[in-house]
């Protein structure tokens, strides 16, 4: 009888993997929304839904503390299974952000993004009706904050595209120098002002504190392609989806936890192959983890959300360096301690 297949608990720690995707126009971003805090009304923070602890960002608790605030669960298309355990999930998610309104959404479903734009007009009424209220949108690189602006719009007034998404990191890297409407007070005939939301550059947490996070995040798209080896990517990938159900790649490969068995027979099944017959592990380590990213295999949540992880999390934050400066110094005294331990372990 064939042994029964048991996914990897662990992956492990790699060092070569890089803790930091803090860029220069991340810094000017936030430098300048710091700026630009005073005329904002609520901030509309985005995060993922797949990675809702990992997709916390401490540096917007950091700047941009003191302004209302709402927390949106994008790209709930891609995690949500519609089960209890989602039901929980999202419990626990609006428990950690209590008193901000905490809602989740899928870009294309008008249903999440009108209960979005009902809780800015709630929040609107009691604002100044003659200059309106103006609202920006934050979060991690390509979390999907155009795309929400974009959304609003077309619910809210009925109009096209006004921001440009794209499927990698760092698409929106200004400010504009005034919002888009995204609600017309004279148009409904409501109290309160016209509503402006103003797209920002995604920025990224100066420091992530392992491997495991960075994986995460470059899974599901907040940091470029090029930083991370696809070969590792689809490894951490072939991991999580193994962890999740590994039937639904079968029709390329039984389940298995070896990354370079499954990336063949995909180079041959999809005609991936190079000089010789050689199979392309490049090219189906890239396909791979986009069609996981496009919802081909299987929806679900990479972080474990417990009350326990989002305590964990919560502490970290507080005690985690926080600035880009301390962040790279902590690196190098983790790197150094490293190097030390491998020298005298080789002596
Ligand atoms: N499936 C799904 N995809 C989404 C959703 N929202 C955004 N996306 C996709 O996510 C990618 C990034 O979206 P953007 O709106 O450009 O993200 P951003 O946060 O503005 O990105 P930056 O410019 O890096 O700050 C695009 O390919 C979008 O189509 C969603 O609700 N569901």
């Amino acid at each position: 009888m064939a042994t029964p297949f048991v996914p990897r608990a662990v992956f492990p720690l790699l060092d070569s993997v890089p803790r930091s995707y803090y860029l220069g126009h991340h810094a000017a971003g936030l430098a300048k929304m710091r700026t630009m805090l005073s005329q904002i009304d609520l901030i509309i923070e985005c995060r993922d839904y797949r990675v809702p602890l990992t997709s916390h960002n401490p540096l917007f608790e950091e700047s941009l503390a003191g302004r209302e605030r709402m927390v949106v669960y994008t790209k709930k298309d891609l995690g949500r299974k519609g089960g209890e355990e989602d039901n929980k999930r999202e419990a626990l998610l609006r428990k950690w952000h209590h008193p901000s309104p905490v809602l989740f959404s899928d870009q294309h479903a008008t249903r999440d993004i009108r209960r979005v734009l009902e809780h800015i007009k709630t929040a609107n009424t009691t604002r100044n009706s003659l200059t309106g209220s103006h609202l920006m949108v934050v979060g991690m690189p390509n979390v999907g904050k155009s795309s929400l602006l974009n959304a609003l719009r077309r619910v809210g007034v009925g109009k096209g595209k006004a921001a440009k998404t794209g499927d990698q990191p760092g698409v929106t890297r200004t400010i504009a120098r005034s919002g888009v409407k995204i609600y017309d007070a004279a148009e409904e005939g409501t109290d309160g002002g016209s509503v402006y939301l103003m797209d920002t550059p995604g920025v990224f947490v100066p420091y992530v504190p392992d491997a495991d996070h960075m994986l995460k995040l470059a899974l599901c798209g907040s940091v470029k392609d090029t930083i991370i080896p696809p070969f590792t990517l689809a490894d951490y990938l072939l991991f999580q989806i193994n962890l999740y159900g590994p039937k639904v790649y079968k029709e390329y490969h039984p389940p298995t936890n070896n990354v370079t068995e499954l990336l063949e027979a995909i180079a041959r099944k999809n005609g991936r192959l190079g000089k010789g017959g050689v199979p392309d592990m490049e090219a189906s380590a890239l396909w791979l983890i986009q069609r996981w990213r496009d919802g081909k295999l299987g929806h679900f949540v990479l972080d474990d959300v417990t009350e326990e992880a989002v305590e964990k999390k919560l502490s970290h934050d507080q005690v985690a360096p926080s600035s880009l400066n301390q962040a790279r110094k902590a690196h190098k005294e983790v790197q150094r301690a490293r190097a030390k331990t491998r020298k005298s372990s080789a002596a």
